[in-house]
């Protein structure tokens, strides 16, 4: 009998897969499809003022649809708990990919960079900053596709209002926090992401941490110094992105922007890094909607396309989007 009443009947429960403040992400299957999915389980009790978060990265996760942040399929919340059902990416984690392989070929760095890029690039369009970049929170799909998640600390930036956050939250691992963030000072969203990105590429590029060690005032120190060491297989293009991301002074890091234009982003690449969605809200698979209309009986397929297009986040929404995986991995698209 598995615990959590409100998924009977639509997810079987598998094994744990990590655990954080939040509460525990699980394996799961979303049965009318048999198709794997991540729910994340967040006890209300546990959370206490930390509420808050969830609320945020909910409202993220519902407007950020885009092809390298981790997909939500569907959201319920109970009296004491929530669920946020999600793409589940077989990957595993960027960091163990890199501890793996100890360090990447500038190409293969290339690669999982120009989408950690795009997905910040799209966040940033949207209005908002991640603000908690680092390797455990890229996740991979078994075609190496890279998958931003972790949105509880992300911050809407409304355009306009300047947006000077405080250390509200003690904003993810210092490891990967940007100078302004860590000296508490009011900082942008923006520019720390891009910070984080810079630490993100040198832990692809070197396989170790631009600025470490074990005492964190030692490692403040570092940081806000911006010097680093450049090991000698670095080649001169990548150096030069690295210093203009680790930049101290927030105003003289590149913006994301002139990252997306940078020379060793597309070295040997002819299109330029694509950043915005290739999701189209209004674009409704129709094999995908024929199929649902049968099994929900629909008179036709366009009353099913109608209805998926409200996009509640509702089983039937993690069943369009679970069928449309199977479409795209040329798995047959059948219910029972
Ligand atoms: C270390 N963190 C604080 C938590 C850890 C929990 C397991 C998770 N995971 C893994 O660690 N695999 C190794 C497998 C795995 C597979 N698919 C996943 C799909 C989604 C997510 C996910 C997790 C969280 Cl906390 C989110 O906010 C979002 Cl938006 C998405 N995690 C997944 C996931 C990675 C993160």
């Amino acid at each position: 009998m598995s615990k959590y009443e409100v998924l009977q009947g639509f997810y079987a429960v598998h094994d744990e897969l990590g655990s954080g403040g939040f509460g525990k992400v699980r394996l799961a299957t979303h049965l009318l499809t048999n198709q794997k999915v991540a729910i994340k389980i967040i006890d209300k009790k546990q959370l206490g003022h930390d509420l808050p978060r969830v609320q945020t990265e909910m409202d993220a996760l519902r407007n950020l649809s885009h092809q390298n942040i981790c997909r939500l399929y569907h959201y319920i919340e109970t009296e004491d708990k929530f669920f946020i059902i999600m793409e589940y990416c077989s990957g595993g984690e960027m960091f163990d990919y890199i501890v793996r392989k100890e360090r990447l070929e500038e190409s293969e760095a290339r690669h999982f960079f120009r989408q950690l890029v795009s997905a910040i690039a799209f966040v940033h369009s949207q209005g908002y900053a991640h603000r908690d970049l680092k390797p455990e929170n890229l996740l991979l799909t078994e075609d190496l596709h890279l998958k931003l998640i972790d949105f509880g600390l992300c911050a809407k930036t409304e355009k306009g209002r300047i947006d000077k956050h405080h250390l509200d939250t003690c904003c993810g691992s210092p490891a990967y926090a940007a100078p302004e963030l860590i000296q508490g000072l009011p900082y942008k969203g923006n520019e720390a992401d891009v910070w984080s990105m810079g630490i993100l590429l040198y832990t692809l590029l070197v396989g170790a941490l631009p600025f470490e060690d074990d005492n964190m005032q030692i490692m403040y120190k570092k940081i806000q110094s911006g010097c680093f060491y450049e090991p000698d297989f670095l080649s001169p293009l990548s150096r030069q992105l690295l210093r203009s991301m680790l930049q101290v002074v927030p105003e003289r890091r590149i913006s994301i922007k002139k990252l997306l234009e940078h020379d060793w982003l597309n070295l040997k690449y002819t299109q330029p890094v694509k950043w915005n969605t290739i999701y189209d809200k209004n674009f409704i698979d129709r094999d995908v909607a024929r199929v649902m209309s049968k099994y929900y009986g629909l008179e036709t397929t366009d009353q099913m396309i109608e209805k998926i297009k409200e996009w509640n986040f509702d089983y039937m929404t993690s069943t369009y989007y679970a069928l449309l995986h199977r479409k795209r991995n040329y798995q047959e698209i059948v219910l029972p």
